[in-house]
């Protein structure tokens, strides 16, 4: 197990906050507006974990391949290990099928679970996790098993209705990628994921990023965020 050494709290001091209203809470997040802040050199030995959050269609799995690319993470998709599990015929499968396909969230100790075995069977140390955590019961859970916190937490923040359009286009044979499942995904990100958003907006961590534009417009409000970072 990874330890903790060093602290990213500065890599937070390029950024302004701004405050809005979500379900009659004041929320506050941390805009990321330039390059040059200094950050630690992450080590082996120590994990430098980002979480990726964001709507259904959001771009999420679109921004992390392009972060691993430039910066040389590696990807963890928590719904591409759910979908893996179903393939390989465990014994979790039918149940996770049947949550995606409500657009659900699987219990965490699965998913947790799932995310660990793949940390440890890497040789890097720097890793994206995306679409997780969904819920504070994931969040906790997470903190609970891997006994740490993320280092940067991404937010990309897109419409409603762009993200609709964009899962309805995406074709890649996902069960959940119909408009009923849709809704009720939104509905579930509304509910769930507003609170883990506010949790690391508090601890200064939260980076939101405006997810309308074209994919490598966005890409360039990630970059500055891991510029310090060598690949
Ligand atoms: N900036 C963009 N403009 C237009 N289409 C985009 C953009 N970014 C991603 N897409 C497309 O939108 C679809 C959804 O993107 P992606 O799979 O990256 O989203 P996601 O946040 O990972 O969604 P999910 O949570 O459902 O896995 C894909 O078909 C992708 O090619
Ligand atoms: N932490 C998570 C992540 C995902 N799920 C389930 O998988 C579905 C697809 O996830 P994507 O990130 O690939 O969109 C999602 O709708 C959930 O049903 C989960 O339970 N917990
Ligand atoms: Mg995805």
């Amino acid at each position: 197990m990874w330890r903790r050494v060093a602290s990213v709290s500065h890599l937070f001091s390029h950024s302004k906050s701004t405050k809005f209203n979500q379900g009659g809470s004041t929320f506050k997040i941390w805009e990321t507006f330039t390059s040059e802040s200094e950050i630690p050199t992450p080590s082996k030995g120590s994990p430098f974990i980002t979480f990726v959050l964001g709507g259904p269609g959001s771009g999420k799995g679109t921004q992390c391949a392009k972060i691993v690319e430039a910066f040389g993470f590696t990807h963890i998709s928590a719904g591409d290990l759910l979908r893996r599990e179903i393939a390989s015929g465990s014994a979790y499968g039918s149940v996770i099928l049947s949550t995606i396909r409500e657009g659900k969230i699987v219990p965490s100790q699965v998913t947790v679970q799932l995310i660990q075995k793949e940390m440890e069977s890497s040789d890097n140390y720097k890793f994206l996790i995306d679409g997780f955590p969904r819920s504070e019961e994931n969040r906790k859970a997470f903190e609970q098993t891997i006994g740490t916190e993320p280092d940067v937490v991404l937010f990309f923040d897109c419409p409603e209705q762009e993200m609709v359009k964009r899962v309805l286009n995406r074709n890649q044979g996902r069960v959940d990628d119909n408009i009923d499942t849709i809704k009720k995904r939104l509905e579930i990100f509304d509910e769930l994921n507003w609170p883990v958003i506010n949790y690391y907006s508090q601890r200064g961590k939260l980076h939101k990023i405006n997810a309308v534009g074209t994919v490598d417009e966005i890409f360039e409000k990630v970059r500055p965020i891991f510029a310090p970072l060598s690949k």
